[in-house]
């Protein structure tokens, strides 16, 4: 079934409301891949830049997991889709297969904004050691797929700043080009923040925590108030980098609209 989690999907509405539906369902996704996460502890021999458990390959074990899949990825068309950005960009092999045509809404030089590196370097420094357990089960394959899926859909979130600033300047031209012609991100900034949105983001996601990350019985409502993600760590990940960050998108995109 289809759903609002896209706004490149064909024949889906173009608008503010549309996008920010998209950035609500986008929050299921991430707070689900944390909760998935939190299942493994922090098993840090796969961070390990000189573990050596890749015979041949320089760099952690989860680098050489996330290149290779990322490079299945990209043969069956991944990054056609400008909703998706990988984090090893370089050398990635072209789709093997037909894809499918995405329709063109940003501009062709949107997809030189990138933020994989500072969402990786974010992910594993910071975000990661505050809602896993210390420790290591071994389970070194399964955690570096699960903490793919939680760059993926971070990254996801943070670059749709793209959709999200396109729309707010097609809603309001007049507004964006004089901050756009004299190149003044702290004009821009201040055009493209509203914050009560941003305190109903951070409110929404520590609710959705706190519900999607308890035990479910039939007998009582809950079983326990112990959450599989701590919902505070959610609302501080949407506070201090989630936001922050596709704010910061949306300035670089608009920085160019006018080019
Ligand atoms: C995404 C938007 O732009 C800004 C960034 C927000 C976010 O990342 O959630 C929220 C409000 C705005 O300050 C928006 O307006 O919805």
């Amino acid at each position: 079934m289809a759903d609002s989690s896209s706004v490149s999907g064909s024949g889906n509405a173009f608008n503010l409301d549309t996008v920010r539906d998209s950035l609500i369902r986008q929050e299921d996704t991430i707070i689900f891949n944390l909760i998935e996460r939190a299942r493994f502890p922090l098993n840090s021999p796969l961070y390990d830049q000189n573990s050596g458990l890749v015979p041949g390959f320089s760099g952690s074990l989860v680098h050489f997991i996330v290149k290779e899949t990322e490079a299945v990825q990209a043969k069956a068309g991944r990054y056609e889709n400008p909703e998706e950005n990988p984090f090893f960009p370089d050398g990635l092999p072209s789709p093997i297969m037909p894809t499918t045509k995405y329709p063109k809404i940003l501009y062709p030089a949107a997809v030189s904004i990138n933020m994989s590196k500072t969402i990786w370097d974010m992910y594993f420094n910071q975000l990661l050691p505050l809602f896993v357990d210390k420790g290591d089960d071994g389970n070194y394959a399964s955690t570096a797929a699960s903490d793919l899926d939680c760059l993926q859909a971070i990254s996801r979130r943070i670059h749709y700043g793209k959709y999200v600033a396109e729309v707010k300047f097609r809603e309001s031209p007049k507004e964006y080009e004089p901050a756009i012609l004299a190149q003044d991100k702290n004009a821009l900034m201040k055009l493209l923040t509203f914050e009560k949105v941003e305190e109903m983001v951070k409110k929404r996601v520590e609710k959705k925590a706190l519900v999607f990350g308890r035990e479910v019985s039939l007998d009582t409502n809950f079983t326990s108030e112990k959450c599989k993600v701590d919902p505070s760590v959610v609302s501080r990940l949407y506070d201090e980098w989630i936001m922050p960050l596709t704010k910061q998108v949306q300035v670089q995109y608009l920085l160019r609209r006018l080019d």
